[in-house]
């Protein structure tokens, strides 16, 4: 069944990979702080998400949110993750409570998790043959301020799932790129997440029922270290692209 969706950072690379493959299977409103190019698949907010007022009316009517908008840079300064990233978030996971929202699917990332890559396990964790895999159920491990900023948005989420009975699913993306995975990036590889793979599974994010969960955002590659076992339980997610298709 089509839903009303909030898609904050609507007009970043992971809000087009939605929109492109899911612009007619929900009724859409699309919040950014940067204003849109070309004709939108919805009503457009032009807010930043620090502002409560402004998130908190972009929240009526609304049944589920993805919340992408932050700051994806992986070395990006504290003063930056702790604005958009923390603050931001906290934010809009309140204003959702607020509005009486069923769900919300938070855009975590690998670098939450990327200090388990240890001079040991790597490269070899990178490749077919290993069968290391993170699955969601480890604490947070960043390797950066970025990371630190997604470990919290995680922890906000598990927040107001406790507290407020907010449904939260936190998808920790891999790396997102058109077309074909990274190339000469044996660690980029290891954890692409195609366009279209992405877009079904924030659909399903939208559509499947979970309480609190913590999911990998990944394609089937043969070279892995993230489970995508709980994302296919939970969430029903049934990846299309592997990486190895184009090595
Ligand atoms: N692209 C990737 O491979 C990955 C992305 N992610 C996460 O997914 C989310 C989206 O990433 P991308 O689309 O790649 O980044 P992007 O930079 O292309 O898009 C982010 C969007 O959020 C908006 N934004 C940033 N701060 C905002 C604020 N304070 N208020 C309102 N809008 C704001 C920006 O204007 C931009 O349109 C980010 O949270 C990022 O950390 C996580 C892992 C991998
Ligand atoms: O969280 C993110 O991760 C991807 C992949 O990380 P990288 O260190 O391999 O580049 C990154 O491209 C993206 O910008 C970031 O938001």
């Amino acid at each position: 069944m089509a839903q009303s969706v909030l898609l904050t950072g609507a007009a970043g690379r992971v809000g087009e990979a939605i929109l492109g493959d899911l612009a007619d299977e929900h009724e859409w409103r699309l919040l950014d702080r940067d204003p849109p190019t070309g004709e939108q698949p919805g009503e457009f907010v032009v807010a930043d998400i620090t502002d409560g007022d402004a998130v908190r009316e972009a929240m009526g009517g609304i049944d589920a949110v993805i919340h992408l908008a932050g700051d994806p840079r992986p070395e990006a300064p504290w003063d930056s993750v702790l604005t958009n990233n923390i603050d931001g978030t906290r934010t809009v996971f309140e204003a959702a409570v607020d509005a009486g929202v069923e769900k919300v699917a938070f855009a975590s990332s690998n670098h939450a998790v990327g200090a388990y890559e240890t001079d040991e396990r790597t490269p070899e964790m990178y490749r077919a043959d290993d069968e290391y895999r993170l699955d969601g159920t480890e604490l947070p491990r960043p390797g950066n301020l970025y990371g630190v900023s997604k470990a919290a948005g995680e922890t906000l989420g598990r927040y107001y799932h406790d507290e407020h009975d907010l449904s939260v699913v936190c998808v920790r993306i891999g790396n997102l790129t058109e077309g074909h995975p990274p190339i000469d990036y044996e660690r980029g590889q290891a954890m692409w997440l195609s366009y279209r793979d992405c877009a079904h599974l924030f659909d399903r994010c939208i559509r499947a029922d979970y309480g609190y969960e913590i999911v990998y955002g990944i394609s089937d590659n043969d070279r892995k270290y993230y489970s995508i076992e709980r994302a296919r339980e939970v969430l029903g997610y049934e990846p299309r692209d592997n990486s190895a298709r184009h090595e």
